[in-house]
């Protein structure tokens, strides 16, 4: 069971608690359809069953050891090109939140997952949906590793393997929702060069050698930062190289 956020504006307040759900994205989508749904409108389980991540993977929680859930956002001021700014927007409220409270680096793996400690500590799935030519909504899913004490990767991690602290859910969620509402308000203001000057300030590998995979080649890389498009910026042997999403693949 969790509480209405009291320090939001309006993420959370609307909420849907659910103990289990197949996937709190896929309800939220099913909410987007009523048009009496608000924005904020926020789907929360304790047990999801069949958790969905990026490039058709599944993410697995442990049941009430972790935060799972998924928040609609209306962005109609975003033109279908300009998504990957919602997407600099979320994973920086994350970056913020995280520095915070772990007190210790933090940086976001292009083009979304948050590591501490070196560890994936948290995933995002937006789900977009355009209608003409805006973002009529957008679902913001976040499954964010509390603390669960166990993975099978080494490369996963949550709050609690990288702090060796356990956390009451309800005050992560309500300091983690205003840190994400505040990067949204400052994406409605129009700041999108500040986001993406402090996005490509927190990425993994930043001004870093490192080695990636793309097209079946591995290469070195130095990650620069992002272009208009979102997509990945590169300094290889060949020059500065651009990597949309599926191109590309850190080695690591
Ligand atoms: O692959 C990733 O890193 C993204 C994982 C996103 C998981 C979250 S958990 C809450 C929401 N509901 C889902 O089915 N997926 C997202």
């Amino acid at each position: 069971m969790y509480k209405i956020p009291a320090n939001t504006l309006f993420i959370g307040k609307n909420l849907v608690f659910m103990p289990e759900c197949h996937s709190t994205n896929t309800h939220a989508l099913q909410l987007c359809q009523e048009p009496s749904t608000p924005e904020g409108t926020l789907v929360i389980t304790d047990n999801q069953t069949a958790g969905r991540g990026q490039m058709g993977n599944s993410w697995e929680a442990h049941a009430g050891q972790n935060l799972t859930f998924s928040f609609i956002l209306k962005p109609a001021f975003l033109r279908p090109h300009e998504q990957y700014s919602l997407n600099m927007a979320i994973s920086l409220g994350l970056y913020d939140f995280l520095s915070a409270f772990l007190q210790q680096p933090v940086h976001i793996k292009w083009p979304n997952d948050l590591l501490a400690d070196d560890r994936k500590v948290c995933g995002i799935l937006i789900e977009n949906s355009i209608q003409g030519s805006t973002l009529a909504h957008a679902v913001v899913g976040i499954g964010l590793n509390v603390n669960q004490a166990n993975f099978s990767s080494p490369r996963a991690g949550s709050l609690r393997t990288v702090s060796g602290q356990a956390y009451a859910l309800q005050d992560v969620l309500d300091t983690l929702l205003v840190a994400l509402e505040q990067r949204y308000l400052a994406l409605r203001q129009g700041k999108t060069a500040q986001l993406k000057k402090d996005y490509e300030r927190a990425l993994f590998g930043l001004d870093e050698v490192r080695p990636f995979k793309a097209g079946g080649e591995e290469f070195e890389g130095t990650v620069k930062g992002i272009d208009e498009a979102g997509r990945l910026l590169l300094e290889t042997a060949a020059g500065m190289r651009a990597f949309a999403l599926k191109e590309i693949e850190f080695v690591y």
